[in-house]
């Protein structure tokens, strides 16, 4: 279900392009061009995601309306035409999600922003370690404001224990002192099991000179906040490190999948299957790795057309999500994909790829007014001992044999 976003505003313009940008993030949208509207939307009771407040109204002049907002519990991002230290310490006091001066056109696509990352904050778990309950809990209802889900530990110990529990933790925030474990060394720890790409740390200390941060930065951490700090600092600085490693988590995820089928590529198959291929070995697991062509695609290509032919691997993709779930599942390339799969027992894996191979084969896929019909065959290897690049030679000769055998079937490695 959509969320919902007040939108105070006096401005019927500049609240129409408000209510443009909320809706294209998916908000449904109420708007008040009052207080006196807001007190009144307010008591019908409807719940809000979040709001828009511009500081000055025509019955609220002075920024009335941020309290009235926020008393009911609703994040309030601060809109204002006002740009001096006054006003802006005022707003600042409160617990705002952020302020925006109303400057130019920027102004707007930092609101988009904002609104952006309040809905996709909360995927993102960051954990506030610190001994002192007071500083912790500010750092922690600071991070709340945004949305984020937030964990908390009072020393590096702790923090370890809960960083191992939580998967979603994207961000340790760390005070240097602490007994047990501090800061530092609590930095040095993480740094074992987690990379940059991973898991961003940023340090906090109360020390006039710059040496802790230095110490942070030096042990792994990725960023530095000096005590006392102010909310726009703490933001700017948490907002660019989560960007950070949402944007490499992208560009890896890009690297790793193909992009028609959106299975794991070639490359994400072998880092994979080398992970997992001695671990199969050492704990004595069934398991087999098998390579599936699709048979006389260039013919469907060349009567079809080359975007049903890609449309047909689509659908191979879907079949194999199907019958294989929890299987490692990747196109390595052209027609042929690639399965690493663990079962019961041989027979039981040969069952599974079998009815894939029987469903693929009575398949028709609905291309214009016509029927694309399409049989695939399957090379594989089951419990083998060898190094992952000679099981894939194996495979392949094995699905060689299938070809030569009519397609349309299983041929297993090391049996005529
Ligand atoms: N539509 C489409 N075709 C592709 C893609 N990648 C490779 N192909 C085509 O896949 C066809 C593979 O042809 P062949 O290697 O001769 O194999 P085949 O026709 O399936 O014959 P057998 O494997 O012997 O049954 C070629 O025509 C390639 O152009 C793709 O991403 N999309």
């Amino acid at each position: 279900m959509a969320e919902r976003l007040l939108v105070v505003e006096d401005s019927k313009a500049i609240a129409k392009l408000i209510e443009q940008i909320a809706k294209s993030l998916g908000f449904d949208v109420t708007i008040a061009y009052s207080l006196a509207e807001v007190e009144n939307i307010l008591q019908g009771g409807k719940e809000f995601f979040a709001a828009t407040i511009d500081y000055a109204l025509p019955d609220a002049p002075d920024g009335e309306a941020i309290a009235c907002v926020l008393s009911r519990g609703i994040p309030g991002v601060v809109m204002t035409g006002r740009m001096d230290d006054e006003t802006r310490q005022k707003i600042l006091a409160q617990a705002v999600v952020d302020y925006i001066p109303k400057e130019n056109s920027q102004a707007f696509l930092y609101l988009k922003r904002i609104l952006h990352w309040q809905l996709t904050n909360r995927d993102n778990g960051i954990l506030v370690v610190d001994d002192s309950l007071a500083a912790r809990n500010h750092v922690v209802e600071l991070l709340k404001r945004r949305n984020f889900t937030v964990y908390s530990a009072s020393d590096g110990e702790k923090a370890l224990a809960v960083l191992a529990e939580h998967k979603n933790i994207k961000m340790v925030i760390t005070d240097m002192e602490m007994p047990n474990m501090d800061g530092i060394a609590l930095t040095n720890e993480i740094r074992k099991n987690y990379s940059r790409d991973q898991l961003a740390v940023i340090g906090i200390s109360g020390a006039a000179n710059g040496i802790h941060s230095a110490r942070f930065i030096k042990n792994g951490a990725d960023d530095f906040l000096r005590k006392p700090f102010c909310p726009e600092e703490f933001y700017c600085r948490i907002t660019q490190n989560i960007e950070n490693l949402n944007n490499i988590a992208q560009i890896q995820r890009a690297a790793n999948t193909d992009y028609l089928t959106d299975l794991p590529n070639r490359r994400a198959f072998i880092q994979y299957a080398q992970k997992k291929i001695p671990e199969y070995i050492s704990n004595k697991t069934h398991y087999c790795l098998a390579m599936l062509d699709i048979d006389f695609f260039k013919k469907i290509n060349d009567t079809y057309g080359h975007e049903a032919g890609d449309n047909v691997l689509k659908v191979i993709a879907l079949y194999m999500r199907r019958h294989l779930s929890g299987a490692m599942l990747a196109r390595l390339g052209g027609e042929e994909f690639a399965i690493l799969t663990t079962g019961v027992d041989e027979d039981q894996l040969y069952t599974r790829l079998d009815d894939l191979r029987r469903e693929i084969s009575v398949s028709q896929i609905p291309y214009e007014d016509q029927q694309i019909s399409m049989t695939v065959s399957f090379g594989v290897i089951f419990n083998s001992e060898l190094a992952l690049a000679a099981q894939m030679n194996e495979a392949d000769q094995a699905l060689y044999h299938a070809k030569e055998n009519g397609r349309n079937q299983i041929s297993i490695a090391g049996q005529d």
